[in-house]
């Protein structure tokens, strides 16, 4: 049994269908990661297991508890950090965790969890005197403050640029690494491929597949590309190999694409022909083409 259990979820906001039917297993100590672009069902699917919110159906087991009737339980295994973290202007760093950490019986360390996520010089600055990184680290922070074994991390990384991003990806790995497995919402398929054991991607609130992030890519249709100045005769040798799922010329390059080995058997095929490929290029597929190809849109718009 896994640490979270999901079956059949289902919400709706008045008439409309926000979740449709959802259902994983979380199991313990991986990151799992929720992805699916604005308006999923991303959201309400963690507020329901956080027990934010009320399912309208279906069942959710979270370490083996009821999210809505075992709710204060809940509270001491789960720590949520919701998207838009927003804190009194004037409350300092340190006073917010010293603050957090008393809700709770047994609550971690407050000093030794700032320094972690490298808040300690920021320890008597403001909430409003923090950049968008350093209040992203203080919500981790604050989310981890009761010493939870499951950790809800929604859009976490939205608004910060390339650096800040990079620096809670790997405060979320040292987070891993200390055994909270963790629940990351997000609609950036890079983060998803770079943090993530295995993946729901949500699409208009239902599950569209569930995997590891090479499992999803594996799953998109020429998962590989091989690309080289096209050479008469080429096609025909090429067709002819297991590996190849498709050939396309367009002008003067050559787009072969199939699955895993593609690169060796395209190159040995020509070379027993006698053809030699000039400019080759190999390319995989990437976690964007998988979320393209299984949901019929990109995750993100172009904005
Ligand atoms: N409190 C609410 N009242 C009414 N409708 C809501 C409410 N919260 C969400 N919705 C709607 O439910 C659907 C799912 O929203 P949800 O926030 O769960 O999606 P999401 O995948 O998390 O998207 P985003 O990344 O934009 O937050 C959307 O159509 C949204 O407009």
């Amino acid at each position: 049994m896994g640490i979270i259990e999901i079956t059949g979820l289902r919400k709706l906001y008045g008439r409309q269908v926000a979740v449709d039917d959802v259902s994983f297993t979380v199991e313990e100590g991986e990151i799992f990661g929720v992805v699916g672009s604005n308006g999923a069902g991303k959201t309400t699917t963690v507020e329901c297991v956080s027990g934010l919110r009320a399912a309208d159906g279906g069942t959710i087991t979270v370490t083996g508890l009821d999210p809505r009737r075992d709710r204060a339980e809940l509270r001491r295994r789960v720590g949520v950090q919701l998207q838009d973290c927003s804190l009194p202007d004037k409350l300092k760093v340190g006073e917010a965790l010293d603050l957090y950490a008393s809700f709770y019986d047994r609550p971690a360390d407050w000093r030794e969890l700032m320094e972690d996520v490298g808040l300690g010089p920021k320890r008597n600055t403001a909430f409003a005197k923090l950049s968008g990184g350093q209040r992203q680290r203080l919500s981790i922070a604050l989310a981890l403050v009761g010493a939870p074994r499951v950790a809800i991390l929604d859009e976490l990384t939205t608004g910060l640029d390339p650096r800040s991003r990079r620096e809670t990806w790997e405060l979320i790995e040292h987070v891993r690494a200390r055994g909270v497995t963790i629940i990351l919402v997000t609609h950036f398929m890079e983060e998803a491929e770079r943090l993530c054991d295995r993946l729901a991607v949500i699409d208009e609130g239902r599950v569209a597949a569930i995997g590891t992030p090479a499992d999803l890519v594996a799953r998109v249709d020429g998962g590989q590309r091989v690309t080289f100045r096209a050479v008469s005769g080429a096609d025909d040798v090429l067709r002819a190999l297991p590996e190849v799922s498709g050939v396309v010329r367009d002008g003067d390059t050559m787009t072969v694409t199939g699955k895993e080995g593609l690169l060796l058997a395209v190159t040995s095929a020509l070379a027993a022909a006698g053809l030699v490929p000039m400019d080759l290029r190999t390319e995989r597929a990437t976690l964007d083409d998988a979320f393209l190809s299984l949901t019929g849109h990109a995750a993100t718009d172009a904005s």
